[in-house]
């Protein structure tokens, strides 16, 4: 069995889902489970619902503009839309029932009970139109598979409980199924973190055994560079495990940086291609390859804030200390990008998810002098040549660290 991953950029629109029927036609389909996101950007539509819905703003219209945009790609598609239009239906009328009777304040929770729609319509979609072209497939509820933890945003993944449900599955069929969806102990829903789609195919060739996973996308393969920022981007075209799992912690955002974990545990070849350009032959990802062609990879995160601390009374910031630094940002999901300390002060680059920066910084105040640099831009350069300057980015730098082969700088772009 082989998994297939199509994603977001992929089912924008009516004609990226017949594009997928033609990639299936080039590449063949039998013994295939393919995973599929949510369509363009209809996630970042559904936290707009849950925002409006917790700031007691007009959910419903949210919901209604979603709803007409994928009727809209509905009707593109089928000649007599009239059935899936009314599973569409049938998905919207659930979520408002849901919010309207909701006594739940948590957040997230509510989060992951609203955002799951975007995935399991945007399938629903995708199968009824293979079907009615004649690409037999089987709809599956991933929730009825993947099981996580009660980690509303981040489920926690238990491989033990989701390999035996995939065991009991039939084999030798066309399947497909949603991305970054699982289900807790008490079966209400649970997402795996933004962009973990590509994580959810890692999951199921673990459980599968796949023979190899292809993750579909709208570039070439995976680039020395993200070709948004950077130009003169080259293929690379092999990398081992290791280097895509620090390319992709690093920030190059083509691949979500759990996708491989699962994938080097059971040596399972990762392909990622061109869904415009299917028979190319794209990345190949496998354990112990070389990098190839062995060029610097480039890479930024930006929205970034640079936050640096300083003892009130000069004492030295001790592990103590550094370890409560840590313990709040471990509480608050913080992510620390980088991180540089000297005698009497510590510099931390940090990514800010769920807004809580405010509180993070509220918590030094006694103890810390703390200045701060907002919207700053991360840049990595792996495999840097010393003796080359780098000149692709325009700003003032704020740090600079090299760790063995690794270069990274804080700018404040100009
Ligand atoms: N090193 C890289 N190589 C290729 N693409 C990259 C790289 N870094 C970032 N990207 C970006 O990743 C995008 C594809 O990933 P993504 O948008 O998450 O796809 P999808 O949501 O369809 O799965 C590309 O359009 C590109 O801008
Ligand atoms: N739809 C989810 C999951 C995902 O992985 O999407 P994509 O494959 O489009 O990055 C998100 O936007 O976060």
């Amino acid at each position: 069995m082989k998994v297939y991953k199509f994603g977001g950029a992929s089912v924008k629109d009516a004609d990226g889902v017949k594009n997928i029927a033609s990639v299936l036609t080039s590449t063949g389909f039998s013994d295939t489970f393919m995973v599929i996101s949510a369509m363009g950007k209809t996630t970042n539509a559904l936290e707009e619902v849950v925002k409006s819905y917790f700031d007691k703003k007009d959910f419903e219209a949210k919901i209604d503009e979603i709803l007409h945009q994928h009727l809209r790609i509905s009707s593109n598609l089928f000649e007599k839309p009239e059935l899936t239009n009314s599973e569409i239906q049938l998905f919207f009328d659930d979520l408002k029932a849901f919010l309207r009777r909701n006594k739940s304040p948590n957040y997230d929770f509510v989060y992951d009970q609203v955002v799951c729609c975007g995935e399991l319509i945007s399938t629903k979609i995708v199968s009824n139109y293979l079907n009615s072209i004649g690409i037999d497939n089987v709809w599956l509820d991933v929730r009825d598979y993947i099981k996580t933890d009660e980690t509303y945003r981040e489920g926690k993944v238990d491989f033990n409980w989701t390999e035996k449900n995939f065991a009991a599955l039939e084999k030798n069929k066309f399947y497909i199924t949603q991305g970054f969806l699982g289900s807790d102990p008490n079966y209400f829903t649970t997402t795996l973190g933004r962009e973990g789609s590509d994580y959810t195919a890692a999951i199921i060739a673990y459980c599968l055994n796949a023979e190899n996973m292809t993750i579909w996308k709208d570039v070439p393969g995976v680039l020395n560079a993200d070709p948004r920022y950077f130009d003169d981007t080259k293929l690379l075209n092999k990398i081992s495990f290791e280097e895509a799992i620090e390319l992709a912690y690093y920030g190059a955002s083509v691949i979500h940086p759990k996708t491989m974990q699962p994938l080097r545990q059971k040596g399972i070849p990762f392909f990622v291609k061109s869904f415009i350009s299917p028979n190319d032959p794209g990345t190949e990802i496998q354990k112990k390859f070389q990098l190839e062609p062995q060029i610097p990879c480039f890479i930024v995160k930006k929205e970034q804030n640079l936050v640096t601390l300083t003892t009130a009374d000069f004492s030295f910031i001790s592990e103590d200390k550094i370890s409560k630094i840590f313990k709040v940002l471990h509480a608050l999901k913080i992510k620390v990008n980088m991180m540089q300390n000297s005698a009497i002060s510590l510099s931390l680059c940090l990514e800010d998810k769920y807004g809580k920066l405010d509180e993070f910084l509220k918590s030094l105040e006694d103890s810390y002098q703390v200045e701060i640099e907002k919207n700053v831009s991360l840049y990595t350069i792996r495999h840097f040549e010393e003796r080359s300057s780098y000149s692709f980015y325009k700003g003032e730098e704020l740090l600079r660290q090299i760790i063995k082969n690794t270069l990274q700088i804080i700018v404040k772009e100009a």
